[in-house]
């Protein structure tokens, strides 16, 4: 089970900072969404150079034109580009074809995705390599989760890794590594803390445990 580290809410000088701090305890760095907005794809470069030895992923949440976004964030060094698994067939075809073609890989984020069980299915067939599920910060807010999620694409993916993101603490990482993931990503479980390296190294603890 692999430990990303989702960093939102952050400029890239932060962003190396944090990294930093925990870099011993993750398997991953995502350069979130909001990261990419405001700084670009240069904010996938520096942290790919600054840390080589993680895997960094570009949470650009691909709708469309995947072939192309999944080569410019290849090119900036991203190993992982996310797409949404709401996206056409055609869309996420694209990015599989392209990450293949970069030797990269292709996470689809299930947000917002209704009939979850079907589209996993679906999206399973079309040879991605993660399957995630994820509550937004919107759903967050009201009290939601993905717990029930995961256990709905731990019992119909067969193909593709299965991950887990949104609101994941301490307090809930244990249930979430019940469900077996092979993926956990953890934002302000780890970034809003005081103290975020013993936060880090204690859900590394309990993952490896
Ligand atoms: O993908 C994310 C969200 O949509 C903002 O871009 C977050 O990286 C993801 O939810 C993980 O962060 P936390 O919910 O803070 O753990």
């Amino acid at each position: 089970m692999k430990l990303q580290l989702a960093l939102d809410l952050v400029d890239i000088p932060q962003a190396k900072q944090v990294v930093k701090e925990v870099e011993a305890y993750i398997d991953i760095v995502e350069i979130g969404t909001p990261v990419v907005i405001n700084e670009g794809l240069r904010a996938v470069k520096e942290i790919k150079e600054a840390f080589p030895h993680l895997q960094v992923l570009a949470d650009l949440k691909v709708m469309d034109a995947a072939g192309y976004e999944v080569m410019k964030a290849s090119e900036a060094g991203a190993d992982i580009v996310t797409v949404l698994g709401a996206s056409e067939d055609m869309t996420i075809k694209g990015a599989v074809e392209e990450a293949r073609r970069q030797g990269k890989q292709i996470l689809v984020d299930m947000i917002a995705v209704k009939n979850l069980e079907q589209r996993a299915q679906e999206v399973d067939a079309l040879g991605v390599d993660y399957i995630c599920v994820h509550t937004g910060y919107d759903l967050q807010a009201v009290g939601q989760n993905s717990f029930n999620d995961l256990l709905t694409i731990k019992r119909v993916v067969k193909q593709a890794k299965t991950a887990i993101a949104g609101g994941i603490k301490l307090d809930t990482l244990p249930e979430v590594i019940e469900a077996g993931p092979d993926l956990v990503i953890v934002g302000g479980g780890i970034t809003a803390q005081e103290d975020k390296q013993a936060a880090a190294a204690e859900m590394r603890r309990l993952i490896r445990q």
